[in-house]
């Protein structure tokens, strides 16, 4: 049975009576079957039972008569006791199949892993077992050093997550978040995890484009099709073909052009510039914008039958700010590409401010604040002085340290900095909201004042 299958299936049935306490033979065998690794449960999350592929994922390490949180989380307890999302403990309630996306620890470190569950009936319509299938994702990291996306915040697996569903489908895919946040690698990933992953990946600025450029570029053109048209120009809507086209920051396509999208799409045909023969079309649509798309409907902006036509499956990206937890894992991750061959570390007192900075620029800004501070830095250490944009913002809650230096080798010797208690209570805010994942609805509740208090206090920090 493959996965596809699976998924339609919401309890597996298995005509078997067991009195033995061992998992029926039956099941052990189906377990056998799945070339992803898959693991059989008993109701108190004891692994029964392990396939072959798990096996090697795992190394000769025994897994059976231990918990699946035990060897998947390192927890002691069910995951949902530790504030996750539990796929058991949701099949036992529901009685349905279920999918969730979870962070595995591994022989090979933390994976994000797409988790199936499935409970299993045996006997007389009892749920007795569940078959857990784990898919690790080859979209993104949580680790420092790995390829393409990296991030392992909540923020960030919620929008992988859906990366992970859509992927594999044919479906349009709509990236909404602000400039520097990742809608382009996003859009990679989604194509590669396609079945169109061996042919192109075109992606296509649509700022600035005018009507003659839109449509040349796009549907390519026929020799002397216009003046300076020597030869016959393939366009970007061919070089897709069996492939994905990017439409990147679709929302600045202006109304004139977004007519002759809306035709392509609609037909799935188009023509070359100068051309009378109509082609078909073969490719999978990604479009992104940092702009609010509702929005510019509403104002009559952009075309609400192609806003439909788009905006089959959106999904937001969250802006760096909201995932802060994630900056240390790519600062990690980016300071190796930037310290040419030397090892560049950074302080305590350099992360707090970056995870208390706003990052306007998301994630393109933190590279570029790292490319810079490498160069500044003379010894091996990224201390605040390095990071000037960031320090303008004085979100620091280290009000005693005096000396970076200090503080960073944990010395005894400081000079008391004292500060005005506004300005306290700007950083205390600003660094409380870095400790929430940019949470402002939680911050306020915490500190006992209203969501718009607390957006007029950071505001002036
Ligand atoms: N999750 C991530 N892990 C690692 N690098 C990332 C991640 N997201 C973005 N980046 C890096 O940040 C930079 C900006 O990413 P990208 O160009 O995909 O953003 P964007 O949202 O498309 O920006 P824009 O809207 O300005 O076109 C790139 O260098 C990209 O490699």
């Amino acid at each position: 049975m493959n996965k596809t299958e699976n998924a339609q299936i919401p309890v597996m049935k298995m005509p078997i009576s067991d009195h033995s306490g061992q998992p029926p033979a039956e099941l052990v065998s189906m377990l056998q079957s799945y070339p992803d690794p898959a693991v059989l449960l008993s109701a108190d999350y004891e692994i029964l039972s392990a396939n072959a592929a798990y096996r090697q994922s795992y190394g000769d390490v025994s897994v059976t008569k231990r918990h699946c949180y035990e060897v998947s989380h390192h927890y002691d307890r069910p995951c949902d006791q530790m504030g996750e999302s539990c796929p058991m403990l949701q099949c036992m309630q529901t009685n349905k199949a279920q999918r969730v996306f979870h962070l595995h620890h591994t022989p090979n470190g933390e994976e994000h892993v797409d988790v199936e569950l499935y409970p299993v009936e045996a006997g007389k319509g009892e749920v007795r077992y569940f078959l857990e299938v784990m898919r690790y994702s080859k979209l993104a990291s949580p680790r420092a050093g790995g390829q393409g996306l990296i991030g392992r915040s909540s923020a960030f697996i919620d929008s992988l997550a859906l990366i992970e569903r859509v992927a594999s489908s044919e479906t349009t895919v709509l990236l909404l978040g602000e400039s520097g946040t990742g809608k382009e690698l996003m859009a990679q990933a989604v194509h590669q995890g396609s079945l169109r992953s061996q042919n192109a990946f075109v992606p296509v600025e649509c700022s600035g484009l005018t009507e003659t450029l839109f449509e040349s570029e796009l549907f390519g053109h026929e020799k002397g099709a216009f003046t300076g048209a020597h030869s016959r120009k393939t366009g970007l809507v061919e070089a897709a073909k069996g492939g994905t086209l990017f439409l990147d920051e679709v929302g600045d396509i202006p109304l004139s052009l977004q007519v002759k999208l809306l035709r392509l799409l609609e037909t799935g045909t188009y023509r070359r510039v100068g051309g009378v023969e109509p082609l078909k079309a073969d490719f999978r649509l990604v479009c992104a914008t940092h702009r609010n798309l509702d929005q510019q409907v509403a104002d009559g902006e952009f075309r609400m039958d192609l806003y439909y036509r788009i905006n089959a499956f959106p999904v937001v990206l969250p802006p760096l700010r909201e995932r802060v937890t994630d900056i240390p894992l790519l600062v990690d991750s980016f300071l190796p590409q930037f310290s040419a061959g030397r090892e560049i570390k950074i302080s305590q007192e350099a992360l707090r401010l970056l995870q208390a900075y706003q990052f306007p620029g998301n994630i393109r800004e933190l590279r570029n604040i790292l490319e810079r501070a490498c160069l500044l830095v003379d010894d091996h250490w990224i201390e605040s002085q390095h990071l000037p944009v960031v320090c303008k913002q004085g979100c620091s809650l280290d009000i005693t340290a005096g000396s970076t230096e200090a503080s960073r080798r944990g010395s005894g010797f400081y000079q008391p900095n004292i500060v005005g208690l506004e300005q306290l209570e700007n950083r205390y805010l600003l660094w409380a909201l870095a400790q929430l994942e940019g949470d402002k609805a939680l911050l306020a509740h915490k500190v006992g004042v209203s969501e718009r208090t607390l957006y007029r206090k950071l505001k002036s920090a």
